[in-house]
């Protein structure tokens, strides 16, 4: 059994927030690829957290974890000389940055994985691996890549409108092949904000790359990473979910964020000042695609127009953000235009209970439960479980600043 019913109520207390998934990400795969030793802390094991850590076990990184800390020592130390499988679960980051960074190794690589993942776009790689002459094989809509084959230093010329996971996996590599690297940004850069949280790990690890405008990255070969010890910062793509609950009402103290963070979905203080100005109401999804299920929550209770724009790349994430977002706001009275890369909102007073699907996506099951704060019947959030991808506490932490959960059997 896998609902839950949210009786509505206004959340009162302090939250920590858990530590940026992002930042996790690039900390753990900085060290395993770096000769010695790094203490990453404050590491909380959501599934895709867990997914890059086997990742880097399987490259044949020693990896071992005491309650928020993890030890890492780089693969360089004994690389796996053998074909070998990552198991990506349903993280796209972990498959876009351990397709390139596995091919540093010998070996045939078989990439596995669940959910949406296996239908999230991949052929920024496989347009490569044919300049290259590389072998693959793959499996449409379901995951199951496998790619036999080293990357060579080269010019890679890679589109910047589909995912900056392509380009951020490719920086991770190329300061460690022989030869110097060239990345060619070829259209707009979207998600820009996240090459800044890859290009600042790889700097804090001892990785010197030239940044010309988000154009073109220069990147010499033959570098090393620096083995160090880091704590991971809190996040502000799970933070949206308490501030966008104080907006409507609610009164936590969101605790553990960083004020001088580089997180693009730091940009959730700036939208929310957006939704509470009188001005015409426009939110740019281009650069922080993770907050906008929740800044629709919020647009659906704001009093007259919101304009969510540049929002098409929601559709290749865990499920169509675009859609599921209106589909299920729609269900409890919001009234929402869904256009193939952008909402129109019209505020509504309030929302109306009812039953709603996650669509086994975290920050949709997320953000129904911070839409039930402020509804005037019970909410039930089917699969709400889905959040254990990157927050697995959440329901915790809601139960403890005042929600009413209970389990239940809708079908009964
Ligand atoms: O690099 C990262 O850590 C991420 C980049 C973003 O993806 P896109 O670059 O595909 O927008 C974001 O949506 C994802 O949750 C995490
Ligand atoms: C899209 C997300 O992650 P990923 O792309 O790593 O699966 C997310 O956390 O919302």
């Amino acid at each position: 059994m896998d609902n839950i019913k949210i009786t509505p109520n206004k959340l009162k207390g302090k939250v920590n927030i858990p530590p940026s998934k992002s930042m996790a990400h690039r900390a753990i795969i900085c060290a395993a690829l770096s000769k010695g030793k790094s203490v990453i802390d404050n590491i909380e094991l959501s599934d895709d957290i867990i997914a890059t850590i086997s990742a880097v076990k399987s490259m044949g990184a020693k990896v071992t974890t005491d309650n928020r800390k993890v030890t890492i020592e780089g693969i360089l130390n004994s690389p796996k000389e053998s074909d070998f499988t990552v198991d990506c679960n349903e993280s796209g980051s972990t498959l876009r940055f351990f397709v390139p960074i596995t091919m540093l190794l010998k070996g045939e690589k078989t990439f596995i994985g669940k959910g949406n993942l296996g239908k999230r776009p991949l052929d920024v790689f496989y347009n490569i691996f044919d300049k290259q002459g590389i072998e693959y094989y793959y499996e449409k809509d379901i995951l199951n890549l496998t790619v036999d084959g080293r990357l060579k230093a080269d010019t890679f010329e890679v589109r910047g409108d589909i995912s900056s996971q392509f380009i951020t996996g490719l920086l991770f590599t190329l300061p460690l092949l022989e030869g110097d690297s060239k990345i060619v940004i070829t259209t707009d850069l979207e998600s820009k904000s996240y090459l800044d949280l890859t290009l600042s790990m790889l700097e804090k690890f001892g990785i010197k790359i030239i940044n010309n405008d988000y154009k073109e990255f220069i990147i010499k070969g033959n570098q090393e990473y620096k083995a160090m010890d880091y704590t991971v910062e809190g996040d502000y793509s799970q933070a949206a979910f308490f501030l966008s609950a104080n907006y409507l009402g609610s009164d936590i103290d969101v605790l553990g964020l960083d004020d001088t963070s580089l997180q693009g979905d730091k940009e959730i203080i700036k939208w929310i000042d957006v939704l509470n100005s009188s001005e015409e109401k426009v939110i740019d999804a281009a650069n922080c695609p993770d907050i906008i299920p929740v800044l629709t929550v919020c647009a659906a209770l704001t009093k007259g127009e919101t304009r969510i724009i540049n929002a098409g790349r929601l559709r290749i994430k865990e499920c169509d953000r675009l859609n599921a977002i209106s589909k299920e706001l729609s269900k409890l009275g919001a009234k929402i235009i869904e256009n193939e890369d952008n909402l129109v909102i019209e505020g509504v007073e309030s929302l109306k209970g009812g039953i709603v699907d996650s669509h086994k996506d975290h920050r949709i099951s997320m953000s129904m439960a911070i839409a039930s704060t402020a509804a005037k019947d019970d909410i039930i959030i089917k699969d709400y479980m889905c959040v254990r991808k990157s927050y697995p506490t959440f329901f915790e932490d809601f139960v403890s600043l005042g929600g009413e959960i209970h389990e239940c059997d809708i079908w009964r």
